[in-house]
């Protein structure tokens, strides 16, 4: 025979279908003062005391409603709670779960796609107490040589517009702050290509430093001509700040690329951004020697694969300062490596290293101009080593050969090997 105090079997969350009897055993099993015998009455209590926290309405009386605001209160410290205790005891920054869309998820292999992706509340270094309001959101992240290749997107305020980058934190970075060196890619690239073709990751490891890589431009951004050659526009930022109106309010890569993203990675990753290098491809070796040359007191050395080395003096960079930058041509030379290094008054802890493939068609083109490089820090006594490579190309497998010598030249500065 069924024992009506027995509630083990009864379907809590349907207290209509049980009997008076059956709701009044539960109440009673859980020491519940019974009002009143009326059903309705019994389902009230059952529902305010028995049903599971989501699932309880109380009753619009003083004590139903101080049980709502009750509720609300633990609610917000529970939230409070769970914010809190991810920034305590995760290693790296405080996460938040967003929902997932796919439309940032382009380009990254599926493999590396974290479906899980979560958003990391930005810190502003130096005003902890103001933290932006701006999301750091996790797109990927795969273990790589003992470390960590991850993908993050934001949204920029600078470029204003959403910007991933990609970061690679070797093992190391797990106890201590670790080197950065930023790479800046080349036209037509997102942060895809230097994380999945430069084979860069063993070595960074190896020597225990960070590597960042951000996209090559804002993206998205509706200006009219942004899609329309390979050349200019989306993939192409050169990594100037725009004056032409057109593109001044987007196309601001020098100012993302030396202040918006260094405090980014400063406040958010293990990584000593005050001991940092930077290096490049193509575009992003006009990158990285230009804003070098303009910031010898942030990055510590510098390097690239054959860079544009003179864009004034080439197609594609008098297309895009003419572009960005507009018809006067004595504001371009603000950009252009060969003229920065003729006015250039640092000093050069280690030589700048550069690699060139011979057999690479832009060479021959005349886009680069390794040779102008050469003449000028010749004259004025800079230290470059300009390795030309017999039969290399200009891409990424030409990379992958000689990536190990940028990191290890770097490396000698940033851990301190001189
Ligand atoms: N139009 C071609 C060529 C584009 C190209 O070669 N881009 C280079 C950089 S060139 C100078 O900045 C590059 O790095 N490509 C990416 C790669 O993974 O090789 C095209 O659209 O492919």
């Amino acid at each position: 025979m069924n024992d009506p105090g027995d509630c083990t079997n009864l379907d809590i969350m349907h207290p209509e279908l049980l009997t008076q009897e059956q709701i009044v055993a539960v109440l009673t099993k859980r020491q519940i003062k019974l009002e009143s015998e009326d059903k309705a009455v019994l389902l009230e209590l059952f529902k305010a005391h028995i049903l599971p926290q989501p699932q309880r309405q109380y009753r619009e009386n003083r004590r139903g409603k101080k049980n709502i605001n009750k509720r609300k209160s633990q609610q917000a410290d529970e939230n409070e709670f769970s914010v809190k205790k991810a920034k305590l005891s995760s290693k790296e920054s405080p996460r938040l779960f967003v929902p997932f869309t796919p439309e940032s998820q382009k380009c990254i292999p599926p493999s590396q796609i974290n479906k899980d992706r979560k958003v990391i509340q930005l810190s502003s270094p130096g005003k902890s107490s103001k933290r932006q309001k701006m999301g750091l959101i996790e797109v990927s992240k795969v273990r790589m040589f003992s470390g960590w290749q991850k993908v993050f997107s934001h949204e920029s305020s600078v470029l204003k517009c959403k910007m991933n980058f990609g970061i690679y934190l070797p093992q190391t970075s797990e106890t201590k702050k670790v080197p950065v060196i930023y790479w800046l890619s080349g036209l037509t690239c997102t942060e895809q290509n230097f994380v999945t073709k430069a084979g860069a990751q063993k070595y960074a490891n190896e020597e225990g430093i960070a590597i960042v890589a951000p996209d090559t431009s804002p993206r998205g951004c509706n200006i009219e001509g942004e899609e329309e050659s390979w050349d200019f526009g989306t993939g192409a930022g050169f990594y100037v700040d725009a004056t032409e109106e057109k593109w001044r309010n987007n196309y601001r890569m020098y100012s993302y690329i030396t202040e918006e993203l260094p405090k980014i990675i400063g406040g958010n990753f293990p990584v000593d951004t005050s001991n940092a290098s930077i290096m490049g491809h193509s575009m992003g070796g006009h990158g990285a020697l230009t804003i070098f040359f303009k910031n010898a007191d942030k990055f510590k050395s510098v390097s690239a694969f054959a860079p544009i080395c003179n864009p004034i003096e080439c197609p594609w960079g008098q297309k895009a300062f003419n572009g960005y930058l507009g018809q006067n041509k004595e504001t371009w030379k603000n950009y252009d490596a060969c003229e920065m290094a003729k006015n250039f008054n640092g000093s050069l802890k280690i030589p700048i290293l550069v690699d060139q493939g011979k057999a690479d068609s832009f060479l021959l083109q005349k886009q680069l101009l390794p040779e102008n490089l050469e003449k000028v820090c010749s004259d004025k006594n800079l230290p470059v080593t300009i390795r030309m490579q017999n039969e290399y190309d200009h891409s990424y497998f030409f990379i992958a050969t000689f990536i190990e010598d940028h990191i290890k030249h770097h490396s000698q500065v940033l851990n301190g090997k001189l």
